[in-house]
Parts: structure tokens; sequence; C-alpha cells
């Protein structure tokens, strides 16, 4: 550590808040007043995208079929890009991630802390999903790393498929269908029905929850949902108070929520006896949000008169594994291989989507819409370099910080610092002349967790 950062000097500069983001532009004369959210950009300076060190040497990871608007995108950008079809075993993870600046996962890489701490390079991860529960989240955000997703680019072809499964359901299609390729004709009426009428459960009214809501009630159902938080309900769609109400008031019970500790195995058996006799259940959010043991009981014994389930507790890595669940063979169960979000216009959308966080994290040090770290995003003065600091949240460092730059006669054009409960996220943009003498003292500091240059 340097003597400069051991030092605690009388400030100079405006301190900044710990608990919220403030912001000094000189330039905007905002030292004294309200902080503006975001710094005015200079209208005279082109707005050429900063680099830390040169593009090509930035090197990319992209897993499990990522689509090609995001290749596209990194390729623009002249980033290194090496891409594989499925996931990897942890330990193949842990090795590759040893010189990797960018990873880019989808819902099946599972992401540890002990592959993060090998990853001394890593900039920022990926989700080209919804779902982040692969991500060991809390770790990446210790290491200074931002996980980045698509929050609702694939809502709706979940939504389409969820409401293709309830009359599939009604209509045991599945059944007909396999029956008919091997060559078994087999007219039946008795325990199929319109949809028409029937009420639909929704548990976790969300982004999907929501759109299966608006679409079910086009088609005549009534609509419940059950949520933990409050929610606007859609047109004449209604919120139940409990689960178990929602159960015993449904033909149809489609599942929406995020995996998390109140999730798992929230249908279990004694939900599934809740569920009225001869609903069905749809499971397009986790494998294991229900017991599928359970489940199979359930069907074997009529009271679910069938399912269709998109996720399993243990899914292959990647295309052409085996695949093996206690629900298969089972009559009038739709068993699909984690699909909900796989369509062409969602998959383009999200690599779109995912790749310019990730581009915008990389070049201006943007986390707006990171799921696990103080969100900043404020434009880019071309005059002036841009320092990137993550640092503990402990008292003391805003005071070290300031203090390197008031001995340095530095004028910092903007300075901005966002904080949750673990971490620090700190952008500076400084005089190019000091702004290395900066970063390296920086560096030193005893609470810094990644610091990065951008010029
Ligand atoms: N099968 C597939 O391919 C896909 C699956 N998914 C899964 O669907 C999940 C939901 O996605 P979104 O609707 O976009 O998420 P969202 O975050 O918009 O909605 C989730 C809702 O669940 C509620 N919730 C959380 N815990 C709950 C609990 N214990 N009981 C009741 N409600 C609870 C939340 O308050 C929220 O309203 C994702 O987290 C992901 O795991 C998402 C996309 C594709
Ligand atoms: O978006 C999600 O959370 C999904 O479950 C979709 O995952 P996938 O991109 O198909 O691996």
């Amino acid at each position: 550590m340097s003597k400069r950062a051991r030092e605690s000097r009388q400030l100079t500069t405006k301190p900044l808040s710990s608990q919220g983001w403030e912001l000094t532009a000189a330039a905007a004369g905002t030292m004294g007043g309200p902080a503006p959210a975001v710094a005015a950009p200079d209208a005279t300076c082109t707005l050429l995208p900063l680099t830390s060190f040169p593009k090509n040497k930035i090197k990319v990871l992209l897993l499990e079929n990522i689509s090609h608007t995001a290749i596209e995108m990194f390729e623009s950008e002249r980033f290194q890009i090496e891409t594989a079809p499925g996931a990897l075993t942890e330990e193949e993870l842990t090795e590759k991630l040893r010189d990797v600046h960018v990873l880019g996962i989808r819902s099946k890489m599972h992401v540890s802390d002990g592959a993060l701490k090998a990853a001394r390079r890593l900039l920022a991860i990926g989700c080209f999903c919804i779902g982040t529960n692969q991500v060991d989240l809390e770790a990446a955000n210790r290491r200074g790393v931002p996980v980045f997703n698509a929050p609702f680019s694939n809502t709706r072809s979940v939504a389409e498929l969820v409401i293709g499964e309830v009359i599939a359901l009604a209509r045991q299609l599945g059944d007909r269908s396999s029956e008919l390729h091997r060559g078994t004709w087999k007219k039946v009426a008795k325990g199929c029905y319109e949809i028409r009428g029937k009420t639909l459960g929704i548990v976790g009214y969300g982004h999907i929850g929501s759109q299966v809501g608006v679409l079910a009630e086009m088609l005549g159902m009534h609509v419940k949902f059950f949520d933990i938080a409050t929610k606007m309900p859609m047109g004449n769609n209604t919120a139940v108070a409990t689960l178990d109400e929602l159960l015993q008031a449904s033909e149809f019970v489609t599942l929406h929520v995020p995996l998390s500790e109140t999730t798992t195995n929230m249908i279990s058996a004694p939900q599934l006896k809740q569920m009225k006799q001869g609903s069905y259940l749809i499971n397009a959010s986790r494998g294991s949000v229900v017991d599928l043991a359970a489940l199979a009981e359930a069907l074997r014994e009529g009271h679910v008169a069938g399912a269709a389930v998109d996720v399993y507790p243990a899914e292959p890595e990647k295309n052409s594994d085996g695949f093996t669940t206690e629900l298969q063979g089972l009559p009038n169960v739709i068993l699909t291989p984690h699909i909900g979000g796989s369509t062409e216009e969602a998959q383009a959308a999200i690599g779109r989507e995912v790749a310019t966080s990730l581009i915008k994290y990389v070049n201006r040090g943007t986390t707006a819409g990171a799921v696990n770290f103080p969100e900043l995003d404020f434009p880019q003065d071309c005059k002036s370099h841009r320092i990137l600091n993550v640092h503990q949240n402990v008292p003391g460092v805003l005071r070290n910080v300031n203090s390197i730059i008031s001995d340095l006669d530095v004028n910092i054009k903007a300075q901005m610092n966002m904080t949750d409960s673990n971490i620090g996220y700190l952008v500076m943009d400084l005089d190019k002349a000091v702004s290395h003498e900066v970063e390296a003292a920086l560096r030193e500091l005893p609470t810094s967790i990644k610091t990065r240059i951008l010029y």
C-alpha cells in the first residue's frame, strides 16, 4: 500500500455519499447544488468508445448456443470470440475462465464461487436468458463482476407455449399424437374439454405470469393469480391471498416464479392434494419448483389429469446427452426440453440485449440493468480518461480516494459512486495527464477489488 493511501488527509473535493450516488461535474457547476442523475456529454467531441486495452485482446467465451446476433455485435467490436454449443463442467469452466474477460451463458451453465475465484481477468457475465439462479450472484458481486440478463426478451415465447399447453392438456393432444405415430387410431371425447370458462391459476404474476393471464382471458378463461408481491391485475384477472386458495380454485395451474428458497419444492405432495380432482399442472419456471416424484404419484393416482413440464431439477448439459425423469411414460404428460424461451425471435432479441449491456460495460463501465451490482450509467467525456473502481463498502474508502486526487491537484470532470451492502462502484472521469497515476494509486488501496482505466 502506498504512503498516500495510508494517510488520511483533509478533503478538498466534495465527499461522495456512501449510501447512494452523487455526481460532481465541474463543467456543469453542480458541486454545491443537487446532483443530476446523468452528466451532460460534451457535444463538441465525438464519443468514441473507450477501451482499457486493445479490443482484439478482449476474450469473450459464449456457451450454450448463444444467438448469432450477439456474436455479430462482439465481432463488430473486434473482440476475440470463442463459442461452444453446450455448458461445460465446473472444472472445464474454471480452466477456461483463467484468461476470459467476458462470459456468456444461458440457463444451464452453473458458475460457482470456485470458478469465479480463478477468473482473475473476468470483467462481466451475461446470462442470455431471464433466470440468473445458475450464477453465484453474491460471489460475483464480492469479486467485482457484474451479471447482466435479458429480463423480458423471451417472455412472450414462454407465455405462448403455456397457452398452447393448456389446450393440449385439455384435449390430451400429446397422447393422441403419439398413438397415431404408432399406428393406433383412438378417437375419444371422454376426459377431453374446452378451456373456455375454466379457471387458470397463475403462481408468480411477473412478466411471464401476467402475459399468460392476458392471453388466457382472451380465450375465455377465468384467471386468478397468487404472488408474494402486490401486482396490478391485467384485465379481469384477480389476485388471491394464498397459494392454497389458488390451487383449490383452478382447473389449470401454471408456475412462473424464479427459483429461490421460497419456491424450491413449492409444489409438493400437500400442494398437489390441494389441487382439484382432474386438474392440470404446467411448469415452465425451474425444475426444482416441483417435487417430480410427488407429481408422478398424483398423475398415477389420477388426481392430476395431466402435466406439461419444460424444466427439470437436473437437465443435460447439451443436446444429444441422455435424459430420464420419473414422468416418462405417464398418460397425458407433455415433456419438453426447456424450450420455453427457444424461439428465433426471443433468441435474436436476447442476443442483442445482453451483448449491448456487456459491450457498454466493457467500453464505458455502465452497469445499468446488472442484477447483482450497483447500477451506474453516465455519458463518457472523450476529453477525459475514465477510472472504474469496485471496492469494499467500508467507511473511509472515499476519503482515501479523494485524498489521492486532491494530492495531485486533479480536475475531476465527473465522479459517481453507488453502493450496495457489500461493495461500492465508483466511476470517475479525470484529466488524461494524471489518470494512470490515479489508477495505480487506487489499485493499491486495500479496499479495492477491481480497478480499470478506460482511455
Ligand atoms: N422455460 C423457460 O425457457 C423459461 C423459464 N423462465 C423462468 O421463469 C421465471 C419467471 O420469469 P419472469 O416472469 O420473467 O420473472 P418475474 O421476476 O417477472 O416474475 C416472477 C414473479 O414471481 C413472484 N414470486 C417470487 N417468489 C414467489 C413465491 N414464493 N410465491 C409467489 N410468487 C413469487 C415475484 O414476486 C414475481 O412477480 C424465471 O425466473 C425463470 O426461472 C424464464 C424464461 C424462460
Ligand atoms: O430465460 C430463462 O430463464 C430460461 O429458462 C431460458 O433458458 P435458456 O436460454 O433456454 O437456457
